[in-house]
């Protein structure tokens, strides 16, 4: 087969309904911000992907974009050595919160991942074989997700200068134990979730350990994980390590840094995992040496893309460490992404995690509104490439609503200020 040469880009901008999840930066803004990649080769064959979609990662994008016509899809080394040629000089920042420090590395794996999945999915298409396959076959045909539990408010309240209603999402409030077990139930019920993972550092660790010892009363079968983003102290960290001893399947960034997480691990039985204090390859000997984390929460859109989270799944394996997956609030076409890399890699045991459940069900950029969640799992699409397609009319939607909503930048802190104005998000708080 000829080389599939890359004659232009699309990035388009969209922004989807998010409900108010709180976590330790804030609440989540009533919407939130992808981008939609369409890469075009001169067969007229199209790989699509879903990236961020802040001001910052789309001049990322657009950046690496103006050097890709001419790649061979097939040829990712040098759509990596173009990208990163393009993009060193771009000043380093985080597409979003709560994924630990930017740097000039990262910012170059996140330009490279966009491309580089949308690669794959025209490779995919190209010779009719699903993506899973490109990375070395699926080693399970359905691929399990987690229960992402978020203490919420019922509503985004409305602000003095800013007088829009926000649309009310069917979940309710959740701000205590018998809120959290009840979302968990009806996510379980209707997805079929068989592990939940709690998104903690909001309210006073005990209350936290009172929800997770509830979660674990209501479904003494489902594995929970409890996730602070780093909003204690290692003080406190030790002190909810011992209450939760032999109930948390693992505690994801109880303290920021990775000194601090070996500090907790010293003490606790318990395997800690990040996706905050080890999102980058230059974080990995650290972490290893100092015995900070037992379990690393890959994520193609900021390790580098597939082939990069193939490398850290190897080097998980080489150093007894457990993988996982993060999420971020996304569509159907990074759960697709999600989907393939997650049956493709041995080493992937635990259950994924996703913000599929927070997404309004009449939101996708996917044909037939996305793949769907069957006993907590989704199947692995059989079709070539990534397997989805794009639903036009619904891009266009979600671009316009991109154009009207206002945010150009994920600001968890700021939206908390219009209720707390003293709020400053900064951790531990606890
Ligand atoms: O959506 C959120 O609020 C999460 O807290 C997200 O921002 C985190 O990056 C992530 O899901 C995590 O596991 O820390
Ligand atoms: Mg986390």
């Amino acid at each position: 087969m000829s080389a599939l040469r890359i004659t232009g880009t699309t990035i388009t901008p969209v922004a989807l309904k998010d409900p108010p999840l709180l976590n330790s930066s804030g609440v989540h803004e009533p919407f939130a911000l992808r981008s939609i990649i369409e890469v075009h080769t001169d067969a007229g064959i199209t790989g699509i992907n879903e990236a961020y979609g802040d001001d910052a990662t789309l001049d990322l994008l657009r950046r690496a974009a103006a050097v890709l016509p001419g790649v061979d899809v097939f040829d990712l080394n040098e759509l990596s050595r173009r990208v990163s040629a393009a993009v060193t000089s771009v000043a380093a920042s985080s597409p979003t919160e709560l994924i630990g420090a930017a740097s000039a590395d990262k910012t170059v794996a996140q330009a490279v991942a966009a491309f580089e999945v949308a690669c794959f999915d025209a490779q995919g298409r190209a010779v009719g074989r699903p993506v899973s396959d490109l990375l070395g076959g699926a080693v399970r045909d359905r691929v399990d997700f987690s229960a992402y539990l978020f203490y919420k408010w019922a509503q985004h309240p409305t602000a003095p200068d800013d007088p829009r209603e926000f649309d009310v999402d069917p979940w309710g409030e959740a701000l205590d134990p018998d809120g959290i077990v009840e979302q968990a139930r009806r996510m379980v019920d209707r997805y079929g979730f068989g592990s939940l993972k709690l998104k903690g550092g909001v309210f006073p660790p005990d209350e936290e350990v009172e929800a997770v010892l509830a979660l674990r009363r209501a479904f003494p079968d489902r594995p929970v994980r409890l996730d602070p983003n780093a909003n204690w102290s290692v003080a406190t960290s030790h002190r909810v390590a011992e209450a939760l001893a032999g109930e948390l399947e693992y505690l994801e960034d109880p303290t920021p840094g990775i000194p601090g997480m070996a500090e907790v691990a010293a003490k606790t039985d318990l395997p800690l995992a990040t996706n905050m204090c080890v999102t980058g390859f230059a974080e990995i000997p650290e972490a290893v040496r100092l015995g900070a984390v037992q379990v690393i929460l890959s994520d193609h859109h900021f390790w580098g893309g597939y082939r990069a989270t193939q490398a850290l799944a190897g080097l998980c394996q080489t150093f007894g460490l457990g993988l996982s997956m993060h999420s971020n609030t996304h569509l159907g076409v990074s759960l697709a992404a999600m989907v393939h890399l997650g049956a493709a890699t041995p080493n992937l045991t635990y259950a994924l995690d996703t913000h599929t459940p927070w997404k309004s069900e009449s939101e996708d950029v996917v044909l037939g509104g996305g793949l769907t969640f069957t006993e907590g799992a989704v199947a692995v699409p059989a079709g070539p490439g990534l397997g989805v397609e794009l639903d036009r009319d619904a891009v266009a939607r979600l671009h316009e609503q991109y154009l009207t909503c206002g945010v150009r930048r994920r600001d968890d802190a700021g939206w908390m200020r219009r209720v707390r104005p003293e709020w400053t998000g900064k951790r531990p708080r606890f």
